[in-house]
């Protein structure tokens, strides 16, 4: 597609003493991390902690008071969306994410195969052969390929989370970002979901950040866990060594008490 290639050694994502606040309110307060490429990163914490406005900050869409956000070692916290050259780079950079929202976001008047294929008339060149194909190959990923000429209205909720990850796939997007991929789903069906995220993980090598509430996604998918809790990031680093260390914050999570380190607003 024509982007620059970037050395192997640089990492997915860099957060550098990231702040943002709106008003009086601090949400994040100096968060620093590293991601790096092709790994999986799960970032827990509670409601309104900041997870998603981490995730804004990411892509560009907000910008932090503090600090430096390196994608893939461009700071996108320094580009500017009113000039023009900034814009450009911003749009190239926002193109090598691919998001699954919460609630899937599918367009209820489109069919599936359309949904799948909106994100590549928008964005690519690909001829109609070609999309035909690449959508083709998408569902089949996520094993709902049957489905392709159904509005989202007639799928179950599992079905249309799938096909919202067919289409937060449909690019070949390097980071893909699921916001709270298992919300609404019952367990079983968010483990379906985890073990859907590892094999296209596995098969397609992209690095994949999930926020999540979900302890039992984090321990099954993870290869980094991070944990934001009253604006700071508590604890980062490794999975198996998140859990060994166990902070208070990430107990209180996982024994679900109501007292402890994370302030209930
Ligand atoms: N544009 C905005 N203007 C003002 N406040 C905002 C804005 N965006 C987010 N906030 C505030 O930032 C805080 C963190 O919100 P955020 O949506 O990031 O939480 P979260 O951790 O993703 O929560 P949840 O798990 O419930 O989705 C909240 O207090 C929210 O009200």
């Amino acid at each position: 597609m024509g982007e620059k290639v970037i050395p192997a050694d640089v990492p997915a994502v860099v957060l550098d003493g990231v702040s943002k606040s709106f008003g009086t309110n601090t949400v994040l307060d100096g968060v620093s991390l590293t991601i790096d490429r092709g790994s999986i990163a799960v970032m827990l914490g509670p409601s309104g902690t900041g997870k998603s406005v981490l995730l804004r900050c990411l892509v560009g869409l907000l910008k932090p008071d503090k600090g430096r956000v390196l994608v893939f070692g461009e700071d996108v916290a320094a580009l500017d969306e009113k000039k023009a050259r900034d814009r450009k780079k911003l749009f190239a950079l926002r193109r090598r994410f691919g998001m699954l929202f919460q609630d899937g976001a599918l367009f209820d008047d489109m069919t599936v195969f359309d949904n799948v294929a909106f994100p590549m008339r928008l964005h690519t060149d690909m001829s109609e052969a070609a999309i035909r194909e690449k959508v083709s190959d998408r569902l089949a990923r996520v094993g709902v390929a049957h489905a392709e000429q159904k509005f989202p209205a007639e799928l179950s909720g599992g079905m249309r989370k799938r096909v919202a990850f067919a289409r937060a796939i449909a690019i070949d997007p390097d980071i893909v970002l699921c916001d709270e991929p298992s919300s609404g789903l019952d367990p079983v069906m968010s483990a379906t979901l985890d073990e859907l995220i590892l094999e296209l993980h596995r098969t397609l090598g992209m690095t994949f950040i999930i926020i999540s509430h979900d302890t039992a996604e984090a321990r099954k998918v993870a290869d980094t866990i991070g944990m934001l809790a009253n604006g700071k990031l508590v604890t980062f680093g490794p999975a198996q060594q998140v859990f060994a260390e166990n902070h208070p914050a990430l107990e209180q999570f996982f024994t679900r008490a109501t007292v402890g380190p994370i302030k209930v607003v």
